[in-house]
């Protein structure tokens, strides 16, 4: 059984102590405007009882102007203290503490009235700022200790001082976003002047005895950013402002370094966070893609902080230091980073959840309750559609058994397993592997299930997948050509030039794959000198690194859509343009609006423009999209017949899909 003595450590700090070193960072769901705050206490009291030492809330707004959008939620009037009160009495009697964090977002604020330090518009909302003037600035300050004081009348334990990340008190602070002349801009302690004033305000409004966070930008990522002797300089004043702990931030929103994506490794910023140990006398966390209990214990024990935040570990598995403390770890559902189901969500304006959970968010209406009556259920194919539906069949008392016709499950994770910066995948297998054990699942691996075999079973849930479609461009038997399935799964030789027929996301992880060595994810210092983050006070905004450039790609790769929209425009809204950025940086040329006349030994015959063009390659690689494989769900017969997955809707490596549509099923079995 592992221990984790730094990360099970209490955290005293004077006139409270947080039960241990692991911190529920910030995250708005979308939850917060819909005016069910039954259900965002549900979400909070999950956190808590599953043992996180401190919970902070999601940004809520101090005032309207400081709403991330118009109608965000926030703390703007004694009425809106009930519902917090809500949220603050069910964390507690689940043994939990939680602090809510304020969030002004500046010139961030997606709406007309939104007010900045200086009338710059950012390049992520279309609303000029309005520049505040004297009184306008008093007024900021006083609502932000305002919506601390009404924090603790609503019964939070503490509040956290959103300061990082680009919001308004980072805008005070670099010549990027203030341009001021008067006492608020200019030199250095004039533009840190705003944050450190906020922070004794909203300290004098909520007394000595409350948990006072101030989340602090460690690293800007964005021209003329702070530098690290400006930071120290600030988190000191800050500390001597009445803080009780600093947060760690990474990178502003607009900054074109990833600081959150599957691809950024494991504690990828802790080091930044270090920097700062040892310079002021209050507790350090540190943040970002921190999550497995052993990460959390390394970077502890080895000094980088005091206390580290866990956000999205805590949507994918609210129990994450509840099973970190019984010994066992294997059982935590992993977040991979992917951002489809949370960060995605939210800029879609929907619920935030998470594919590996789709119960987060979720947690008053998606119920897992024990079975009325214990069934015998199959379930054919063993990728996430199936692997989902059969554990949380299993674990509402069902007698399950899981078909599949390969030696392994995982179904399609195993080819996003293969591909660089994916590595987080292979911990997504493993985890289903100790759920099926732990579920009690009947695994039947190479075993090809036919309809006899199944007609013993009370219900059938087909999740047999897809097949890759068939483009049907001529010559495509040339003996040049592959299936992305050959290239992922089957380990097919591929020639050095290439031309890949597709450029969803299979055909952005086959591009990934066939150009990149050794991978930079698992790989800190090789994939900080990729993004130019080796120094921070040069990562000023990534994308043309600055250190030195990463190694030659492995192959010349085109990636050809037939679309004449930007290629990768419907990847993921938050890290599509990664992706894209990755590519670019190794070389992958990227051609939109083609036609495919054939292939031939001289390469791939196509339209652009009007114009033939020849890709001239050694291998063509097909990820022209999927058929649903479904042939076994015509074939049964019996009274209950599901399907489920890709078998139901071809969608490409739709993990997400296939997982919530698995649990949803299985939770009415
Ligand atoms: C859906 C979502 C919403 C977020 N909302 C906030 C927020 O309101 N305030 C904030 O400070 N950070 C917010 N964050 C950032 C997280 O607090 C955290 O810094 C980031 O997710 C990286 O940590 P992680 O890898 O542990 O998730 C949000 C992140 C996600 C995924
Ligand atoms: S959706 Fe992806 S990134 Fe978001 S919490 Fe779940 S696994 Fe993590």
């Amino acid at each position: 059984m592992t221990s984790y003595p730094h990360m099970l450590r209490p955290l005293e700090l004077g006139f409270t102590t947080l039960k241990n070193r692991v911190l529920m960072g910030s995250m708005h769901t979308n939850l917060e405007e819909r005016g069910d705050w039954n259900r965002v206490a549900a979400f909070y009291a999950a956190r808590a009882r599953g043992g996180a030492g401190l919970i902070v809330t999601g940004g809520m707004a101090p005032n309207p102007e400081g709403g991330v959008f118009p109608g965000a939620s926030g703390l703007f009037s004694d009425e809106d203290i009930a519902h917090h009160r809500m949220i603050t009495d069910r964390v507690h009697d689940e043994g939990g503490k939680i602090a809510m964090q304020v969030l002004h977002a500046g010139r961030y604020a997606y709406g007309p009235d939104c007010v900045a330090p200086s009338a710059i518009k950012s390049p992520i909302s279309p609303f000029p700022p309005k520049a505040l003037d004297e009184a306008g600035i008093e007024k900021q300050i006083a609502d932000i200790a305002t919506a601390a004081a009404r924090a603790r009348e609503a019964g939070y334990d503490g509040v956290e001082v959103m300061g990082s990340e680009g919001y308004f008190l980072n805008q005070f602070l670099v010549t990027h976003t203030n341009r001021r002349e008067d006492r608020w801009g200019g030199s250095y302690e004039n533009r840190m002047r705003l944050p450190v004033e906020v922070m004794k305000r909203v300290r004098a409004a909520v007394g000595d005895d409350f948990i006072v966070i101030f989340r602090l930008s460690m690293i800007d990522l964005v021209p003329n950013g702070s530098t690290h002797d400006e930071v120290v300089q600030l988190a000191q004043a800050i500390e001597a402002a009445g803080a009780t702990i600093l947060n760690t931030g990474i990178g502003w929103h607009e900054a074109r370094v990833p600081t959150i994506a599957t691809s950024v490794p494991r504690a990828g910023f802790a080091w930044v966070t270090k920097k700062l140990m040892g310079k002021v006398g209050i507790p350090v966390i540190t943040s970002n893609r921190i999550n497995t209990p052993e990460v959390a214990e390394q970077l502890l024990a080895e000094g980088c902080a005091d206390m580290v935040s866990l956000a999205r570990p805590f949507l994918a598995d609210p129990d994450f230091v509840a099973k970190a403390e019984a010994g066992r770890a294997d059982l935590i559902a992993p977040c991979i980073a992917c951002n489809q189901a949370c960060l995605d969500h939210t800029f879609q304006g929907k619920v935030s959840s998470c594919l590996v959970n789709p119960r987060a968010g979720h947690e008053t209406e998606l119920v897992i309750a024990p079975a009325e009556s214990a069934r015998r259920i199959a379930v054919v194919g063993a990728g996430p559609a199936g692997l989902s539906c059969a554990i949380t069949a299993a674990q509402r008392g069902h007698a399950v058994t899981l078909f599949d016709q390969a030696d392994e499950i995982g179904g399609q994770l195993n080819m996003a397993r293969k591909v660089p910066g994916k590595e987080e995948f292979d911990g997504l297998v493993d985890w289903f592997a100790a759920m099926v054990k732990e579920a009690g699942v009947t695994l039947q691996l190479g075993t090809r299930a036919d309809a006899e075999a199944l007609s013993g079973f009370d219900a059938v849930v087909v999740a047999t997948g897809v097949l890759p479609r068939d483009p049907q461009i001529p010559g495509q038997d040339h003996p040049k050509v592959l299936s992305y399935v050959d290239v992922l799964r089957g380990g097919a030789e591929v020639g050095q030039r290439v031309a890949v027929v597709g450029a969803g996301g299979i055909g952005f992880d086959v591009s990934e794959f066939l150009v990149t060595g050794k991978s930079p994810t698992v790989d800190l210092p090789e994939w900080l000198r990729e993004w130019g983050v080796t120094d921070p006070d040069k990562a000023r905004s990534g994308l043309a690194p600055d250190g030195p450039q990463p190694e030659a790609p492995l192959r010349e790769v085109v990636l050809l859509q037939r679309k004449a929209e930007k290629v990768g425009k419907r990847l993921g809204k938050t890290t599509g343009w990664i992706h894209r950025a990755a590519l670019m940086l190794k070389g992958v040329q990227m051609k939109a609006g083609v036609s495919y006349e054939r292939i031939d030994d001289a390469g791939l015959h196509i339209i652009r423009d009007g114009k033939p063009e020849l890709i001239a390659c050694d291998t063509v690689v097909l990820c022209a999209g999927q058929e649903s494989l479904r042939v076994l769900a015509d074939a049964v017969e019996g009274p209950e017949v599901h399907v489920i997955g890709g078998a139901d809707v071809a969608a490409e490596l739709d993990a997400k899909r296939a997982i919530d549509q698995g649990v949803r099923l299985a939770a009415g079995l």
